[in-house]
């Protein structure tokens, strides 16, 4: 039932021989959620999907699907016993067996033929039943092997960054379409990505792990405009960082008074995303002056990159980003910045909580 946790994730430790990857994980997953764990390359991702789908041991914490507990560190559930759909990066289908035969692999033969269709029908390749997957395009072969972990109705679906071998515009076609399937047959999935466009894309929740734990899991909303520190800020996106003094009810900074993210009264750096910055030709009241120092032609808009003038406790560069044509660079604008912005931790202003409002 959505809105119930279905998968259950607590303190999870595992190991690769004797090098620990993951130290204490945390993650909830609810029934009929797609969700997304974001993290750079080595943190540990693969190997957490790994733990859920039954490959590999848990050395400490629990894995519970539906109050069944999969692994505890001690006793496992075997992986064909768990009913999850895995999908590995590269689909990894049986390349004797045709397309109908790898989606109905291990159904039983009383619906298999009829599961088999209405997998067809859901990833949309009525017609290449009879194929092979070597006579299958890579985009094809990926929705192949999702058919195929979706059909035998697995409580929970785990994909393993399954667009990182096809190319830009597949994986971006892709992947919303998957993101859509999924909805559309009400199943709880968790996507592994470094890619935070991907994430964005695909997911209800995303959780951002470092260094084998989760360090915050949000709406992909909340945690791009309030995450917990700098390095889940840079992982959702670019983000200018201010200085900041506490003012009532205000972060006071170079672009004057701002309004927070939260109603904390906070000394230290405030986080400002590039749409939060408008050039403007004129100055105005708490403008700061910046030059020009590169543009980038994005399709959808324009990435500006500025320079500051100096002194004003602002960083080297400044990034906007702009519908409007920028202008040249060397160009002298005035920069105007729009709250809320947000109070973050970093390492070199572990900022502090001053107070917070009732
Ligand atoms: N079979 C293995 N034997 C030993 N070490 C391993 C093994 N598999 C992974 N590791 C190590 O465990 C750590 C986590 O690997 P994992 O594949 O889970 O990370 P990941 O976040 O999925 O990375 P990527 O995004 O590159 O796939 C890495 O340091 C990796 O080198």
């Amino acid at each position: 039932m959505a809105g119930q946790p279905g998968l259950l994730i607590n303190r999870l430790e595992a190991a690769h021989g004797r090098s620990p990857v993951l130290t204490g994980l945390d993650l909830t997953v609810e029934d009929g959620a797609l969700a997304c764990v974001l993290g750079p390359s080595g943190c540990g991702k693969s190997t957490l999907l790994r733990i859920v789908a039954g490959f590999h041991p848990a050395t400490g914490g629990r894995v519970t699907l539906h109050g069944r507990t999969l692994d505890d560190g001690r006793t496992r559930v075997a992986a064909e016993r768990r009913h999850i759909g895995y999908v590995p990066q590269d689909g990894a289908l049986f390349p004797h067996l045709t397309v109908a035969a790898n989606i109905g692999f291990g159904l039983p033969r009383a619906d298999r033929r009829e599961r088999v269709g209405e997998m067809l029908d859901l990833v949309g390749l009525d017609g290449l039943a009879d194929r092979h997957p070597h006579q299958l395009s890579g985009g094809q072969q990926q929705r192949v092997a999702l058919a195929r972990a979706l059909a035998p109705r697995p409580q929970l679906l785990l994909l393993d960054e399954p667009f990182a071998a096809l190319d830009a515009a597949l994986r971006t076609e892709l992947r919303t379409e998957i993101a859509a399937t999924l909805r559309s047959a009400g199943a709880t999935a968790i996507l592994v990505t470094h890619d935070v466009d991907e994430a964005f894309a695909f997911a209800d929740t995303i959780a951002v792990m470092r260094a084998g734990r989760i360090v915050q899991a949000d709406t992909p909303d909340a945690l791009y405009h309030r995450p917990a520190d700098e390095g889940i800020a840079r992982a959702l996106g670019e983000a200018n960082l201010l200085l900041a003094k506490a003012t009532e009810g205000y972060a006071t900074t170079a672009f004057g008074p701002l309004p927070l993210t939260t109603d904390t009264r906070w000394d230290g750096v405030v986080m400002l995303r590039p749409h939060q910055l408008r050039m403007t030709p004129e100055p105005g009241p708490h403008t700061v002056q910046a030059r020009v120092t590169a543009h980038l032609f994005r399709g959808h808009d324009h990435r500006v990159e500025l320079a500051p003038d100096p002194g004003r406790d602002l960083p080297e560069h400044l990034v906007v980003y702009t519908d409007a044509a920028p202008p040249a660079i060397g160009t002298q604008v005035h920069l105007q910045a729009q709250g809320p912005a947000h109070p973050l931790r970093t390492e070199d202003h572990p900022a502090q909580t001053l107070t917070v409002a009732p």
